[in-house]
């Protein structure tokens, strides 16, 4: 089924209920399992800007999903923090950043016993009827990602990467002014990949995007900036993108971040894979 490029529906950005700029700072983060004995993550220093997205990439096991979820609040009961998550939104402090966030996980966590189309506008209406415009819309993200003929099927009747676009259109349903990705286009095949790539970037325009990949090629055409988290345990560097818009077409400036970047990962290994 091919994806939709036209359709009656509007899902452009400036139709946004939801316009908060958010801005999210950590400073000297530190944090650890209250299980284990060793931090996860020290001397972490991020800044992630509103209407921006910063791309994270790291060896596997470094701890950027825990850098993640501590953001979405996942963590709190399991983990020791210290240093400052600072958020603020239209230059006002926020507390915490409740009822702001759509999380993608790298496991889609669609719930087996709704539709697509019910995961897709289930987050979006806290239990209350789906409006007629509600279903039109996620009618409409699924065409985009490519799923208008399995709106009514279950998620355990879906590939891997369906079940991935399907999470997808649910994280693009959500209209959250922050948006957390974990590897979201990681199970697709390289055209679909970019054509959501694409579709993301210019659905999530105006939010704080924050996204982990394993991909330098996908974060150098995404990415307003990017960080590579490295050490053990792990800190962050700030690596300087090209100025040009996003999605990014791949140039030489683009072929020689890629270098960087491979270069910055490559030192995590050390020589034990030579
Ligand atoms: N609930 C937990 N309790 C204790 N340790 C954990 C827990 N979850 C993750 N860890 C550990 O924290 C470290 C970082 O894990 P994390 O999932 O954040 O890494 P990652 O960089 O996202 O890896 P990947 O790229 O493979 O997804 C790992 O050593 C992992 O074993």
């Amino acid at each position: 089924m091919p994806m939709s490029s036209s359709s009656q529906v509007m899902l452009v950005p400036e139709n946004s209920k939801n316009s908060l700029a958010v801005n999210m700072t950590i400073t000297n983060g530190y944090l650890r399992y209250n299980d284990s004995i060793d931090p996860v993550l020290s001397n972490l220093n991020m800044v992630m800007p509103a209407r921006q997205w910063t791309c994270i990439l790291g060896r596997s096991g470094c701890g950027k999903t825990s850098m993640l979820r501590y953001l979405a609040g996942l963590l709190d009961q399991q983990v020791t923090w210290s240093g400052a998550l600072s958020i603020s939104a239209n230059n006002r402090e926020l507390p915490d950043l409740s009822n702001q966030i759509a999380y993608m996980a790298q496991q889609d966590l669609l719930l087996p016993w709704l539709s697509v189309l019910d995961n897709v506008t289930l987050s979006s209406k806290f239990g209350a009827k789906t409006s007629k415009a509600g279903k039109d819309k996620a009618l409409t993200l699924l065409a985009k990602v490519g799923l208008a003929d399995n709106a009514h099927h279950f998620p355990q009747q879906l590939s891997g990467g369906m079940r991935q676009r399907a999470a997808l259109a649910r994280t693009l349903m959500q209209d959250k002014p922050v948006v957390l990705m974990d590897e979201p286009f990681s199970a697709l095949d390289a055209v679909t990949r970019y054509r959501l790539q694409d579709l993301a970037c210019e659905l999530l325009k105006n939010k704080t995007v924050v996204l982990i990949t394993h991909e330098p090629q996908e974060a150098i055409r995404l990415a307003d900036q990017i960080y590579i988290m490295q050490g053990n345990p792990a800190a962050a560097e700030r690596l300087q993108v090209p100025s040009t818009a996003t999605p990014r077409p791949f140039d030489a400036e683009c072929a020689q971040l890629q270098q960087q970047i491979m270069t910055c990962l490559a030192q995590e290994y050390g020589t034990e894979h030579e």
